[in-house]
C-alpha cells in the first residue's frame, strides 16, 4: 500500500497580492482579476508547473494575469480549501508593481486597481479577504514606541 504525502494529492498553487502606490493620490492600490468562467474577482494566482518553485509561479501567474512585473516582498498566509473536491493550497505573495501591460485573455479578461477598503468589497471569497489584512501589516509594521525623553 502506498503512503503518499499530503503534497501528492494536494493542488498546489500560488499567486500575489500586487499592490502600488496611485499615479493620481499616492494612495495603496491592490490588483484584482476578473475571470469571465467564474464571473468573480480574485488575487492573481494560479497552478505551479511540475518542479515550478512557489514565488517563481506566483510571480508568472501576475505576469500572465496581470500584465505586471513585480517585486515580491513578504509571504502572507497559505489558503487552503477544496476545489473541485480536492484539497487546494495557495502560497501569497505581497508583490509591488513595478511596470503593467494588461492585455485581456479568456482566463482574465479585466483587472482593477483599487484602495484596500474597496478591494475588500469586490473580491467574492470572503475567504480571500484576510490577505489585504496581512498585506497592511507587512507594509505598516507596527512602530517599536520611542524612548521617553
Ligand atoms: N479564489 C478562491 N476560490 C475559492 C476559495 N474557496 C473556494 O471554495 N473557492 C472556489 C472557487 C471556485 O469555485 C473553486 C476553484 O477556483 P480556483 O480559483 O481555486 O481554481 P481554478 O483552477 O479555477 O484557478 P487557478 O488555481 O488555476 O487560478 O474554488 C478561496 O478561498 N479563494
Amino acid at each position: 500500500m502506498s503512503s503518499g504525502s499530503p503534497e501528492d494529492t494536494t493542488v498546489q498553487a500560488a499567486g500575489c497580492v500586487l499592490w502600488r502606490r496611485s499615479p493620481v493620490t499616492g494612495g495603496l492600490e491592490l490588483c484584482l482579476v476578473h475571470r469571465p468562467k467564474y464571473d468573480d474577482w480574485s488575487w492573481p494566482k494560479g497552478k505551479l508547473k511540475r518542479g515550478e518553485e512557489p514565488l517563481a509561479g506566483a510571480l508568472r501567474e501576475v505576469a500572465e494575469e496581470t500584465g505586471c512585473r513585480a517585486e515580491p516582498g513578504a509571504e502572507l498566509p497559505t489558503q487552503h480549501y477544496l476545489a473541485n473536491g480536492r484539497p487546494k493550497q495557495v502560497r501569497y505573495w505581497a508583490a509591488e508593481a513595478m511596470s503593467c501591460a494588461f492585455s485581456p485573455t479568456d482566463e482574465v479578461d479585466r483587472v482593477l486597481w483599487l484602495t484596500p477598503f474597496a478591494a475588500r468589497a469586490r473580491l467574492t471569497q470572503p475567504h480571500d479577504r484576510p490577505l489585504i489584512d496581512a498585506l497592511l501589516a507587512v507594509l505598516n509594521p507596527p512602530q517599536p514606541a520611542g524612548r521617553p525623553d
